[in-house]
């Protein structure tokens, strides 16, 4: 009896320093919380916080004139308790993305995709944590500056593909590729279940437990539509690339090197050890993640590059030039004839820097509390690096919604060292969780910008009187990438040039 009472005695004990603890912990927070302030921001209602003012369209520009109104380059928002911080310059980004990395590389999981679709595949919203730091590694690996030399070939088929489409227009094999539909549908759905404002889930957690019969929880039912098109989306391909390494075992594509990665990591996955192939095609994608994001990005960057062709006719003829005084008409670009082409290298900076292709990035999110040049940054904050803002600074880059190669280029014609190059900075994101396709990206970038420019002349469409119509520059107004809208424009063979031999014999593309 006696140590019972002594028992409960302790736990007593125990039970008033726990309590006290957490008062001093709660305490702790909130002191800290009050006693620092929180960075600059709009005015928030009670619950909604800023929910109400922000617009569905062309957020980033929002969010680049916000900070100018608050006369900050930090912007705090809060949407429903959960805080979002606005990165809008280069040195706040660097300093908490980069320096302070091990507490800025986290990311919000999208609620309706991972907790109501159930799919949590998605190597580039991964938390902070083991699996996505062995993933990393092996994308490195694959994408590695060094390893570059070996894509030519599909480089180059790219650049078949994209130039017969362009020249009259026909659907190419790879557009039909199931590869290629399932990457650009089953984006679209990750982009739908992640649109700001779209499913109220996402902001308010408890949603996620209504029954789909609810007034109001249609969403359920649309998140099982979308479920049943990933799962197909997935097994077509995945069984195809499997049907694939069975045939040549030669090859050695990203899929392959997983199984043994995983078992690594993962010590339920033990059968993927012993036959090599049969693992949970559902717990990652990496061909879905990286074919989304390549052709996304990098679709989305050639089309700006073009669509700045049909706008500067006068910068196109400088480039093309360039491109026949280094190339010749006797063969395509190549890799090393890339540092001799300094003016085709501003344009690229330039179209990088026009419109950014992922104008927000893909936010990071903090996993525990800072304190930065005086404000508090909570746990859980979402951090938003705004390249947009970052590279349209006036400051930096002069009217910067002109497109001008020019300001890239300093005295004697050389490329200009004293501002920041979009090629390496902002563009391709911040810190641990920069880009790992960049090289990739450029390369591409690159090579296509070079030889669409040696084949082809870009120009405005004519209308019925031969007057050439004028393209606009518009860009997606609602998604993760910013595409240019549809513009008219001509794309023709050049003269003097022997286009289908040389797409024949250097891209193995045979023109009709
Ligand atoms: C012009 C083309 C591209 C642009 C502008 C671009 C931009 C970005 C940005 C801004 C991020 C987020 C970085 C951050 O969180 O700070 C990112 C992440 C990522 N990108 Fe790219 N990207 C491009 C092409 C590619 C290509 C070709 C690949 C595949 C080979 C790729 C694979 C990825 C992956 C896997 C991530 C997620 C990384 C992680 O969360 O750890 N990207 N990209």
């Amino acid at each position: 009896m006696s140590s019972g009472t002594n028992m409960f005695a302790v736990n007593a004990q125990d039970l008033l320093v726990l309590c006290l603890c957490f008062v001093l912990h709660v305490g702790y927070r909130y002191r800290r919380k009050r006693s620092l302030p929180s960075p600059p921001g709009p005015t928030r209602w009670p619950i909604a916080g800023n929910a109400f003012m922000m617009p569905s369209t062309y957020i980033h520009v929002f969010y680049k004139n916000l900070g100018a109104k608050l006369g900050s380059k930090m912007v705090y928002l809060e949407v429903f308790g959960n805080p979002i911080l606005i990165v809008n310059d280069l040195e706040t980004a660097r300093d908490l993305l980069e320096k302070c990395a091990a507490l800025y590389s986290s990311r919000r999981q999208i609620r309706m995709l991972t907790e109501v679709i159930g799919f949590k595949a998605l190597f580039g919203l991964m938390p902070y944590a083991d699996e996505w730091r062995i993933h990393r590694r092996m994308l490195h690996q694959h994408f590695s500056e060094t390893r570059l030399l070996t894509y030519s070939f599909e480089i180059n088929s790219f650049i078949g593909g994209l130039s017969s489409s362009l020249t009259y227009g026909l659907p190419t094999q790879r557009k039909n590729d199931p590869l290629v539909r399932f990457a650009e549908q089953g984006w679209l759905v990750i982009n739908r279940s992640g649109a700001p404002g779209r499913y109220l889930v996402n902001i308010l957690a408890p949603l996620k437990y209504a029954p789909g019969w609810m007034p109001g929880a249609g969403f359920k039912k649309e998140a099982k539509e979308m479920r049943k098109k990933l799962d197909r989306l997935i097994d077509e391909p995945y069984e195809a690339t499997v049907n694939a390494m069975v045939r040549y075992t030669n090859s050695a594509p990203l899929l392959e090197t997983l199984p043994k990665v995983y078992a690594s990591a993962d010590k339920d996955n033990t059968q993927a050890i012993v036959c090599g192939r049969n693992f949970d095609r559902h717990r990652y994608d990496p061909d879905f993640d990286l074919q989304a994001r390549t052709i996304e990005t990098t679709a989305a960057a050639t089309m700006t590059f073009i669509l700045a062709m049909v706008i500067h006719p006068e910068v196109q003829m400088r480039a093309q030039q360039e491109v026949d005084s280094v190339v010749g008409n006797q063969r395509l670009p190549e890799f090393s004839d890339i540092p001799h082409l300094p003016y085709l290298s501003a344009v690229i900076k330039e179209v990088l820097r026009w419109n950014p292709a992922t104008p927000l990035g893909v936010p990071h999110m903090t996993s525990g509390q800072d304190v930065y040049k005086g404000y508090y940054i909570p746990n859980n904050c979402t951090v938003i690096a705004n390249a947009y803002a970052m590279l349209h600074d006036e400051d930096v880059f002069p009217d910067p919604t002109e497109f001008r190669p020019g300001r890239f280029i300093g005295e004697g014609g050389h490329l200009r060292q004293d501002i920041p190059d979009p090629e390496f900075v902002a563009t391709f994101g911040f810190g641990r969780r920069a880009c790992p396709g960049s090289h990739l990206a450029r390369s591409m970038l690159y090579i296509t910008a070079a030889s669409i420019l040696s084949l082809f002349d870009i120009s405005s469409s004519v209308d019925t009187d031969g007057k050439p119509i004028k393209a606009n520059p518009r860009f997606a107004p609602s998604s993760l990438v910013s595409d240019p809208l549809p513009f008219p424009c001509k794309i023709i063979p050049r003269s003097g040039k022997d286009v289908k031999y040389l797409m024949k014999e250097y891209v193995g593309a045979e023109l009709i």
